[in-house]
């Protein structure tokens, strides 16, 4: 089987109000897939869904072939949140070599993840004393180390210079050229002309499932930026045209009128 992960009609609610609305599409394999949409439109908790940390209100999510959250997948995803989930009593190869301990890797495991990231230097400093995005890439190395099947990363290269984004994502393509799928949420346009395949979310719907050529090509533009603002405003458009006309102003019948507006004596 192909495919990765499966959303059958996804529907999840937060606080009282409806995040998704019903969202179907199926990740292969083997590839790396970028998650863009505007701030608050959903991607965390699509990806949270995949996890299997979200209450889902209806819809399925099969992720490897088994629903979301089963135990037994647990071992086979790797998720890295947006607050970096390392300890900062410990240095960052103690973390990597624990993290790796628990998904029954070892020591070179480890140092391999930190160089992954591009942390070698610091291996041996608290995490506590590393940067904001030091932290996060010892937080991405701890997600990675136990070489999952399945990695889901949100947002990993923010605050990440230009170089070693570029790094990151060179290794996150080397990753999915040896199997691995990767889910990478991002608001940066030019990650998004990185990946294999692209879902555009805005407010809680699905408006591109494509890979970034053809989003390029049904937008009309070679400008990815540009291609995402068409969409979102054809989206727009369609959506003003399928819902129903406004209700006519109400009147209310004052002393001496009918509805009609006859005034009556
Ligand atoms: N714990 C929560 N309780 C209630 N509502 C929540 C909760 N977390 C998120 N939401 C709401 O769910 C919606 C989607 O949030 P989500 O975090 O998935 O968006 P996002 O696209 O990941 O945003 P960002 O790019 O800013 O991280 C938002 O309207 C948000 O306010």
């Amino acid at each position: 089987m192909n495919t990765a992960i499966d959303l059958r009609d996804l529907v999840v609610d937060r606080g009282g109000r409806r995040v998704l609305h019903g969202l179907n599409c199926a990740l292969p394999r083997g590839s790396v897939t970028g998650v863009l949409g505007p701030s608050g439109s959903g991607k965390t908790t699509l990806l949270r869904a995949v996890v299997g940390v979200q209450i889902v209100t209806s819809g399925t999510v099969t992720v490897l072939g088994e629903p979301a959250g089963t135990a037994s997948l647990r071992h086979r995803l790797g998720y890295l949140t947006q607050a970096p989930s390392v300890y900062t009593d410990l240095t960052v190869r103690e973390n990597a070599r624990y993290f790796a301990t628990l998904q029954g890797r070892g020591s070179r495991e480890a140092d391999r993840a930190i160089a992954d990231v591009g942390l070698t230097a610091a291996a041996n400093q608290l995490v506590g004393t590393l940067s904001g995005g030091q932290r996060s890439r010892a937080s991405l190395a701890c997600a990675i180390v136990g070489e999952p099947e399945l990695v889901i990363l949100d947002e990993p290269t923010v605050g990440q210079d230009p170089v070693l984004r570029a790094e990151l994502w060179d290794r996150f393509h080397a990753m999915a050229a040896a199997g691995t799928t990767l889910v990478v949420s991002s608001h940066v346009m030019d990650e998004a002309a990185r990946c294999d395949r692209l879902l555009l979310i805005r407010e809680g719907r699905l408006i591109a499932d494509d890979t970034p050529a053809a989003v390029r090509a049904s937008a009309g533009t070679d400008d990815l930026e540009e291609a995402f603002l068409r969409l979102i405003r054809r989206n727009e458009a369609s959506r003003t045209e399928t819902s129903p006309p406004p209700p006519p102003p109400s009147r209310t019948p004052v002393d001496g009128a009918t509805e009609t507006g006859t005034v009556t004596r």
